[in-house]
């Protein structure tokens, strides 16, 4: 079981004003659950809190109900920016998790290829980041976030700078990588529509609180066809309306 509980959190920055404010969220083993909100309202100092990056200032978060005292030791992360080592090829970037620590096993190599072919990218195994696309090095920070099989998976707006069709392809991707691990994920974005397709449940986040939460409840495994559905419209609508009463900076 990888369950994840925040219970009534609450952090400010230096004597700044608070940005969460008694936050409470739980989120069930295999659940994908993403954080929607204006900009600042604190969607990453909540992921961050919730990874034990950050401690907060009140308030707890409970790993599979035991306190977490510190970063999750077995979480995967990815950024809006992928980060990749610009020295190290395509397969050593993915198997960096492991080599940063000892040598990886041929097994672990045979898994990081396996990944890169889940994400579609085996050919480029050889190459390096300077040599890649936007949306391909993307593909290789999903793919190195996944080699240790985290049981829990941190993404901040991992698809923010990608073209349409490819943001698409990735999230299909990540939603059959997820299944198939049945990995816990906590993701931030800004698109709606994204939320919606990739999770079982949203939340939004506005004045430091938890102001709308809602169950996803669209069949899975999902099909593109969904977004263009009564269902998935409407519940971007509710989306929409909740973050519009949300703040704002
Ligand atoms: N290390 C820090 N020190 C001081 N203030 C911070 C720090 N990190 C974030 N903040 C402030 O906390 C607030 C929330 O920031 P956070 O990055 O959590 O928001 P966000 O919702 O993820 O924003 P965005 O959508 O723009 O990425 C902002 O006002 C920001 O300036």
């Amino acid at each position: 079981m990888n369950t994840l509980l925040i219970k009534n959190v609450s952090h400010h920055y230096q004597n700044n004003k608070p940005i969460l404010s008694n936050i409470d969220l739980k989120i069930n083993n295999g659940e994908f659950y993403s954080l929607i909100g204006r900009s600042g309202c604190g969607k990453t100092s909540l992921l961050n809190i919730a990874s034990g990056l950050l401690i907060p200032q009140e308030g707890q978060v409970m790993i599979n109900n035991a306190p977490l005292c510190g970063p999750i030791a077995e979480a995967g992360f990815v950024f809006q920016s992928p980060t990749l080592l610009e020295w190290k090829t395509v397969l050593q970037n993915t198997l960096f998790p492991i080599e940063i620590k000892r040598k990886s096993t041929q097994q672990e190599k045979e898994r990081a290829n396996y990944l890169l072919s889940l994400m579609k990218i085996s050919e480029l195994a050889h190459q390096y980041p300077l040599q890649l696309s936007g949306g391909q090095k993307s593909r290789v920070a999903i793919a190195r976030a996944l080699i240790k099989s985290p049981p829990f998976l941190f993404m901040d707006e991992p698809f923010a700078a990608l073209d349409a069709i490819t943001r698409e392809e990735l999230q299909q991707d990540l939603i059959s990588l997820c299944a198939t691990h049945n990995t816990t994920v906590i993701f931030i974005t800004h698109d709606i529509a994204e939320a919606i397709y990739l999770s079982d449940n949203v939340a939004v986040i506005g004045q430091g609180k938890i102001i709308y939460n809602t169950h996803i409840p669209l069949a899975k495994p999902r099909l593109s066809q969904v977004r263009y559905s009564k269902e998935f419209n409407q519940l971007s609508h509710k989306l929409r309306q909740a973050l519009e009463g949300g703040d704002s900076l």
